[in-house]
């Protein structure tokens, strides 16, 4: 719907790098990131150097040892690591990580050959297995939820970013040390272990940094004690992830995306040379990718920014293999550069998206498993797709269709592979839009078309316009919903706002009699179907009787709460298909979506204990069932953050109260000074 405020211009938020914290992090990061590729760089190269006498297939053998020492660990130890970030201080096991990384690369050119390249190699990977779920599991410690996204593209940006800047460095270090060998003889040494000691140097930096990080909170230490095992904690993390219906979206989506990227790289060289292009134009194809993936990460979210975060995820993933299967096809190498950049940045938009939404999603004990599993699995396609994709190419070699005299259209491995991976993707993206779409029965397209135009879909969109404003709150049981939307209403009546405060179930007559047969404790044997139904029909009534009739008249409608309600409680809780409950929600209310919903996020372990008296027929539901319809909360907020606010249930009132003024403030048509609240306090007077 259109709203005032839509269009206003929100008030300009600092930067996530303006928390200390993550800042100080982010610094570490960057620089371990510029060591690690300067660490492939000289390692390969190094590898090369060692084997020089020993022929081309030998030295293409060893450089390619180096790779898959360096993929190795993460098949055999990346869940474990996942287990160690959980249940020991991160701080501490970051720092140890940097100083063996340190020691480790140090040693490479102290010993100086082949297979101490291969063994130091292998362990430095091992290492860094526990240095980034540690690093992953910590960023949501140190930035506020809103931030995460913006986080997660700083930190992918350095990840990949700091790429050409250690290609160029790694270059300016080869030249250095070649003048400083012909000035002064007597310091020769190895072109590459310049490199190493800046490598070794850079982990060395971090660990420095990352010791005076003192924020980072011992996170899983209270977890350790009651939990039985490390192999316990792998298995409930896997568990975890198999049977949660987003996540595994997110992961089979996300590692569609890799492969599709790997299969790039595992026959670049040949494809680029099939088009005669030569070694820079391998190196443009290369760098192609980095570039796309970075404007990516970057603007992709920005762009989209009011399509669902599920939909945007999964088409950037089947966009990402129909370009792949374009590239494959089209004989042209200006295009492919093109088609590469684009590439890219499907597969940028899906890591990022793919990234934040899991560390919305999982909980803080099971964070560190989840980015460790992903690693590992990435890892392992990529392991996979780089090694079997040549192979397959070279097995299928070079072939020529022919299309009557003339025309003949060359079609080698290398096309062969790319197509099968692009499909392959395409397919993988369609499956993960189908596991986690968010807003079943509503037109893609039009979606799509609402978001480059920057507004948000509504199916009636004309009909709906109107000067109101619309806000749900959402949340468990107790866990502040009435108390907040009461000081809200108050607040905004307090600034001269007309407001109707409405509830439901039950805030018209039909509505109060759904109410009571719905939390009668009598009626424990309603079945699952006939309560999302009397849940939708008490909506449909209110959205007709009382929300769209306010919000005509120009008034703030506030409701605790609305569909989000019926997908958590109905679609997680009781386990009805999403998309049924989307589909007859989006009936009973015509589409009418809230400007902004609030969620109160309060553990149902708290909540519920606020609740004085006997417990309704839904209370009484056992723990899982709250926990349950928690996560389906958290999650449909991380898939549309610009339309969530998210708030700590465990705050104040007060505070709480506060976090929500200001997210509302920054949607009033005509904002609220700050100043003005701190002279008459935070809670206005009550007139309600
Ligand atoms: N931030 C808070 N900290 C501690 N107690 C709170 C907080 N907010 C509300 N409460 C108390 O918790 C109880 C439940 O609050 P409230 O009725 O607002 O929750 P609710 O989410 O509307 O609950 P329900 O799910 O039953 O509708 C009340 O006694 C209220 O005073
Ligand atoms: C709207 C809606 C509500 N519920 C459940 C959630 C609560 O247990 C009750 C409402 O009680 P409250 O004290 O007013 O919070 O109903 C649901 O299961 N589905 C819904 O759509």
């Amino acid at each position: 719907m259109t709203t005032p405020g839509r269009n206003t211009a929100r008030r300009k938020a600092p930067n996530v790098l303006a928390y200390a914290p993550f800042r100080k992090l982010w610094t570490a990061m960057s620089v371990c990131s510029l060591g690690d590729w300067l660490n492939l760089l000289a390692l390969t190269a190094l590898a090369g150097n060692l084997t020089m006498d020993r022929g081309y297939q030998v030295q293409s053998l060893a450089i390619g040892g180096v790779f898959v020492a360096k993929m190795l660990p993460a098949i055999v130890l990346g869940p474990l690591a996942g287990a160690f970030a959980d249940r020991f201080d991160r701080r501490l096991t970051m720092f140890f990580c940097d100083l063996l990384r340190f020691g480790l690369v140090l040693s490479i050119p102290l010993v100086g050959s082949y297979q101490w390249v291969l063994v130091a190699t292998f362990l430095v990977e091992c290492v860094n297995l526990f240095w980034v779920p540690a690093k992953d599991a910590t960023v949501p410690n140190l930035v506020p939820k809103e931030r995460l996204e913006e986080a997660n593209q700083l930190n992918l940006l350095v990840t990949y970013g700091t790429a050409p800047v250690a290609a160029l460095l790694f270059a300016v270090l080869s030249v250095a040390n070649d003048m400083l060998g012909r000035l002064l003889p007597f310091l020769a040494i190895r072109e590459t272990y310049l490199a190493l000691f800046i490598n070794a140097l850079a982990y060395l930096v971090s660990a420095v940094i990352i010791l005076s990080l003192k924020e980072i909170p011992k996170a899983g230490v209270a977890v350790a004690t009651s939990s039985p095992s490390v192999l316990r904690q792998i298995f409930e993390g896997w568990r975890f992830v198999g049977g949660n219906r987003l996540i595994r979206g997110l992961i089979l989506g996300m590692l569609g995306a890799f492969a599709a990227g790997g299969a790039v790289v595992g026959v670049a060289k040949i494809y680029v040379n099939a088009l005669g292009g030569g070694d820079a134009a391998y190196g443009v194809v290369f760098g192609a990718v980095f570039l796309g993936m970075a404007s990516g990460m970057f603007f992709g979210p920005r762009l989209m920014r009011e399509l669902s975060r599920r939909r945007l995820f999964a088409l950037s993933i089947i966009v990402a293999g129909l370009v792949l299967t374009a590239i494959a096809l089209i004989h042209n190498l200006v295009i492919v550069v093109m088609l590469t950049v684009l590439l890219g940045a499907c597969a940028g938009i899906a890591w990022i998206i793919g990234y934040t939404m899991i560390g919305l999603e999982v909980d803080d004990g099971l964070r560190g498993r989840t980015f460790a599993f992903l690693q590992s699995l990435a890892r392992v396609t990529l392991l996979l797709v780089v090694a079997v994709a040549p192979t397959v190419a070279g097995l299928f070699g070079e072939r020529e269709l022919k299309f009557g005299q003339e025309t003949v259209y060359r079609f080698d491995g290398s096309n062969l592979v790319l197509v099968v991976g692009g499909l392959l993707a395409a397919i993988v993206g369609i499956v993960a839009l189908r596991q986690m779409d968010d807003r079943k029965g509503v037109s893609i397209v039009a979606d799509l078309v609402a978001a480059v135009r920057g507004e948000r879909f509504a199916p009636e969109a004309a009909e709906q316009a109107t000067r109101g404003m619309f806000i749900a709150f959402e949340g468990g049981e107790g866990s502040g919903k009435t108390t907040q939307s009461r000081l809200l209403a108050i607040w905004l009546r307090d600034q001269g706002y007309d407001v109707v405060q409405t509830r439901e179930p039950g805030s018209t007559k039909v509505g109060m009699r759904l109410r009571a047969i719905l939390l009668d404790a009598v009626h424990q044997g309603l079945s699952a179907r006939s309560e999302a139904l009397l849940y939708a029909a008490d909506r449909a009534e209110h959205v007709e009787k009382v929300i769209r009739p306010a919000l005509h008249r120009g008034s703030m409608v506030i409701s605790d709460r609305y569909v989000d309600s019926s997908l958590a409680y109905q679609g997680a809780g009781r386990a009805l298909d999403p998309g049924d409950v989307t589909r007859i929600n989006s009936w009973a209310t015509g589409g009418l979506v809230p400007d902004l919903t609030v969620l109160i996020d309060t553990p149902p372990s708290v909540g519920l204990t606020r609740l004085g008296g006997a417990a309704d027929r839904i209370e009484a539901e056992p723990l899982e069932f709250h926990e349950r319809v928690r996560r389906e909360f958290r999650s449909l907020a991380a898939a549309e953050p610009a339309r969530y606010a998210v708030i700590d249930g465990t705050l104040s009132e007060e505070e709480i109260s506060r976090l929500i003024q200001d997210r509302v403030r920054e949607m009033l048509p005509d904002p609220v000074p700050q100043e003005a609240e701190d002279v008459t306090g935070t809670i206005p007077a009550v007139r309600d």
